[in-house]
Parts: structure tokens; sequence; C-alpha cells
């Protein structure tokens, strides 16, 4: 599991520390590991940047007094190191130990503060390396004026140079949402994240995620300091102890079954798509409840699943269903009622989203994309669209499961998966190649699976804040974004190809256990 905290967290956990600690020690030790991944780069990219120089970007505080200590580390190594102070106020005792090192010392303000664009523009053309430690997580809201000028006249030269430089960011690329995942302003895009004493929210979604580059987390010993996570990230190991394997005395119904509300004389597909998604995760057996058309389309590809109702141990409602549908709707209707009345967890997708009812259950998990969590909210009285949705994805999930009471998975390039109770992931195991129709069915289907298998553990009021609804959602996440990524092999992917790549994907995942 990763596990990303706020910045206020990651402060009451450095506190005790920095106070049993020699001065500045803990400093020295994060500004080692970015000389360490400075160095690997510069390995990495091999003799074309031998000879460069290395820029550090030093602003008023401690992430600028990172940089300059990880720039002393280098330039002791034999490397160029230049420190363009983008402040009038830098960390004394850092620059200190960067001159003594042999660090070349540049201010960068004109004497109204201002940058001094041209000098900044030669100084980072002869830069292979840029060490980003302009601000770091004591920044409040969008850079202001002079980072903001720095960041916006870096970006600049950055799309004229020929060979782009490498920039590692010192704890989090500056002018980022550390806390919110947002992009309020101008921030320096980074290809290496080197973050201090455990990740950021915002490293982990979108879509401040998408200008964090490769992040590497360094252990400086806050582990015992810190608490619950505001936001974690499953990794292979934790979905694999989520998974269903079966036992020898299993039967099909102690496996799980899942009942289907999905698909109509429109949308047939879905049904077909959804059924495939849980088939291939594997449970006991699928449900069927549709139009009799739809029905003989799901049978010619799956024999295997029973039409009419009986017991279940969760649903998936609604992909491929229209809302406007009267017969349908209300199917959906009361089979979410009885649902929620019996204490039967489901998913609910596409046309069961404008369904539901005002308030849901922790066991209810609502999988809408941007645009239909807009309207979600926009139904219960907010004014909201998919771009500040899609701005601002970690707020308005949580958002939604507060307002709702149900687990809401916000699918996307980055999926983030918030639970009433608090807890909150986020996943990011696919590929671009999934934004296609009918992906989102086979999600569904394959959260129906999950859910339906660990029924007995949130049946009836057994996982009261969500948490483990929660966790089963990003496990589908991952699991079809690694059968997304594995159907596409680098290419065209169609959505039952995912769903065929399901049962590869749960076998590694059992196997690495
Ligand atoms: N403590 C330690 O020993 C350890 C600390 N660590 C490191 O310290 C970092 C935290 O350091 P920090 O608390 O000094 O804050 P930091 O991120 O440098 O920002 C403050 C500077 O930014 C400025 N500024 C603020 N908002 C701004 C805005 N919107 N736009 C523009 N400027 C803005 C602010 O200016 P001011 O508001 O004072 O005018 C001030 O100059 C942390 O990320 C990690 O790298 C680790 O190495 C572990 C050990
Ligand atoms: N750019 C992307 N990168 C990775 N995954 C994506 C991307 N775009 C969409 N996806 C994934 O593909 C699926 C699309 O679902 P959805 O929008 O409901 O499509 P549909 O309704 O056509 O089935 C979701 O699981 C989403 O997370
Ligand atoms: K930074």
């Amino acid at each position: 599991m990763i596990r990303a905290y706020e910045a206020e967290a990651v402060r009451a956990a450095e506190a005790p520390l920095l106070a049993s600690t020699a001065t500045d020690e803990l400093m020295k030790q994060a500004a080692f590991a970015v000389a360490t991944e400075v160095l690997r780069e510069l390995r990495r990219l091999g003799a074309r940047r031998s000879g460069s120089t290395v820029l550090l970007l030093v602003g008023g505080g401690n992430n600028g007094g990172d940089a300059l200590y990880a720039g002393g580390y280098l330039a002791r190594r034999g490397l160029q190191v230049v420190a363009a102070l983008c402040t009038d106020r830098p960390h004394e005792r850092a620059l200190a130990a960067a001159r003594s090192a042999g660090v070349h010392v540049r201010e960068v303000l004109d004497d109204a503060g201002r940058p001094r664009r041209e000098e900044l523009a030669v100084l980072a053309d002869r830069a292979g390396v840029w060490v980003d430690g302009l601000t770091g997580i004591g920044a409040r809201g969008g850079l202001r004026e002079p980072l903001a000028g720095v960041v916006a006249a870096l970006e600049d030269r950055r799309a004229a140079m020929p060979d782009e430089p490498t920039v590692v960011a010192v704890d989090v690329p500056s002018g980022l949402g550390t806390d919110d995942g947002t992009v309020p302003g101008p921030v320096l895009r980074a290809d290496v994240t080197v973050t201090m004493g455990a990740a950021k929210p915002g490293l982990l979604v979108r879509p401040a995620e998408a200008l964090a580059g490769r992040v590497v987390v360094v252990d400086i010993g806050l582990g015992p300091h810190l608490g619950e996570p505001a936001l974690s990230r499953l990794t292979a190991a934790d979905v694999a102890d989520l998974l269903p394997a079966p036992v020898a005395t299993d039967h099909k119904y102690t496996r799980g079954v899942l009942g289907l509300v999905a698909g109509s004389t429109t949308y047939p597909g879905a049904a077909v798509l959804a059924a495939a998604g849980a088939l291939r995760t594997g449970l006991g057996m699928v449900r069927y409840l549709g139009p009799d058309a739809v029905t003989r389309l799901v049978h010619e590809r799956f024999p295997e699943v029973v039409v009419g109702s009986g017991r279940v141990q969760a649903w998936a409602l609604g992909s491929g269903i229209d809302p406007a549908d009267d017969a349908r709707a209300e199917e959906v209707r009361d089979t979410l009622q009885r649902a929620l009345d019996d204490g039967v967890p489901a998913v609910l997708d596409a046309g069961a989203l404008s369904l539901a009812p005002d308030r849901l259950a922790p066991t209810t998990v609502l999988a809408p994309h941007a645009g239909e969590l807009a309207r979600l909210l926009s139904a219960r009285g907010e004014d909201t669209d998919r771009a500040d949705v899609e701005a601002a994805p970690l707020a308005f999930a949580r958002r939604a499961a507060a307002r709702t009471g149900a687990v809401v998975l916000l699918k996307g390039p980055t999926t983030v998966v918030a639970a009433p109770g608090g807890t909150v992931l986020s996943q990011a195991d696919g590929t671009p190649w999934l934004a296609t129709a009918g992906t989102g069915d086979v999600l569904a289907g394959i959260l129906g699976a999950l859910l339906a298998v660990r029924g007995e553990d949130l049946a009836a009021g057994r996982d009261p804040d969500g948490a483990l609804t929660a966790e089963l959602a990003a496990a589908a996440a991952l699991v079809h974004g690694r059968a997304g990524a594995r159907a596409a092999g680098g290419g065209p992917v169609t959505a039952l190809q995912v769903a065929d790549a399901v049962p590869g994907v749960v076998a590694a995942l059992l196997a690495d256990r």
C-alpha cells in the first residue's frame, strides 16, 4: 500500500524528529536523496549530459535548503552546480554549505524583486538537470510572484530548448496542489519527484499527478509518527489479498452470486460486457434480469448465465440502461431499494446513477465518470460541470461520497475512490487505450463480482464506513487497468478483450501472493 499524507500531517510527524536530531540533519538526509536521484538521472541520460551543469532553483524556505545541500553534495562529486537564488532570504546554513562545496551562486531577482528572465534563460539553457527547490509543502495556494514568473520563464525556455533538461523536483513540483491534487496556477513540471517522508495526495491524483513524473519516496524516519493516511494506493500484493481464490470446500453458492440488471434493446451489448467482466473475475454465478432480446444475446456469449431472480450477494445495476425507459427504470429502482433494505452491496453504473435515491449505503458503489458525477451532484442542488470535476477529482469524489453516503468510484485516467467514512484511494493502473466504449461496463462487472464474492463481509451493516467496499472498488480498478494494459499491449483494445484479459491478471496477482 502506498500511503499519502497531507502537508500538516507531515509537518506534525517531522516535529519530534526535528527536536531530537542535529541541526538540519533531516534536511541533509532529504538533500542526499535528491543528489542521489540527480546522479541516477545523469547516468541514465549517458555521456550526452555528463559534462553538463546542474541548476538549483532556490526558494526562500526549507525546500530551497534541501536543494542547496543537494547541490553541495553534487559539487563535491565534481559536478558543475549553479544555484539560482529566486529569493532574497535563502536558507543561510544551506547556502553557506553549498558555497563552501563549490556551488556557484547567482541572484536572479532584480532590485525590485522581479525575475531577470534573460539571466535565468542563460542558466537554464546551460543545465542538463534542473533541481526544483522553489517551494515544497510550506507553499499556500498557487505560486505568487516572483516565483510564478520564474516558473513561467523556465517553462517558456524548456519549450524552446532542442534538448529538454531533466527536472528533479524536491518534495513536490513547485506550485502543485500538494493536498488536493489541483493545479492552481503555474507549476514546474517534473520528470522525477523526490518526496520526503511519505507520498503526498497531490502526487497520486490528477491533474497534479501528471506533472510529478516518477515519484521516489525517501524514508527520513517519519513512519512511527504518521497516523492514518489521507489517501492510499493499492499495490498488486494488496489486491491479491482481496481477491477471490476458491478453496476446496467451495461450491457455486458459497463463492457468491451477482445479480445483473444491465443492457436494453438500445444498448444490448452493455449486458454482455458487464457479464463478461463478472464471469472473468471469478464468482459462483451471474443471474441476469433483462429483456428477452438482450437475454438471448447474453446467452449466445455466456450460456452459463442464469436468467431470473433469486438470492444474490451483490447487484450490478445500470450499465446500458436508459433512465427514460420507464419499465427498466422502475426495475432498477425497485431492485436497488430491496438491496438497500436488505443490506446487499451494489454497484451503480451509467443509467442507475440518475435513478439512485438521495441517500445510499456505504456498501453501495456509485461508478460515474466525471460528466456523470457532475450530473449526480447537479441533481442534488450543486452547480457543477464536467470541467469542474476534472479539475478537482479528489474533492468531488469526497463530496459525492459525503453527500450520498455511498462509496464513489470516479473513473478517469486515474480512478479516485472515496468512502463516506473518509477512506480515499487512487489507482492509475490502466492505459489511455481504455478510453473506448464499453470498458466501463466491464469494470462494473469486475466490481460486481468482487462485491458478490466478499458479500458475507459486506452484508447488512458489516462495513459501516465503506472502507472495505472502497478497497474492493480500488481493487476492481487495478484489475481492470491491468487487464486493459495487458490486452492492449501498446495498441488498440476493445471492451470484450479487456474482460478476456482479466483471468490472466487475476492468476498473475494470485501467483505472486
Ligand atoms: N523542516 C525540515 O527540517 C525539513 C524540511 N523539508 C523540506 O522543507 C520543505 C518545507 O519547507 P518550509 O516549511 O520552509 O516551506 P517551503 O515549502 O520551502 O515554502 C516556504 C517558502 O515558499 C514561499 N511561499 C509560500 N507560499 C508561496 C506561494 N503561494 N507562492 C510563492 N511562494 C510561496 C514562502 O515565502 P513567504 O510566504 O515566507 O514569503 C517561503 O519562502 C519541505 O517541502 C521539504 O522540502 C524536508 O527536507 C525534511 C526536513
Ligand atoms: N485516458 C484514460 N486512461 C486510462 N483509463 C481510462 C482513460 N479513459 C478512460 N479510462 C477508463 O476506461 C473506463 C471508461 O469507462 P466509461 O467512461 O464508463 O465508459 P463506457 O461508458 O463507454 O463503458 C473507466 O474504467 C476509465 O477509468
Ligand atoms: K519543489
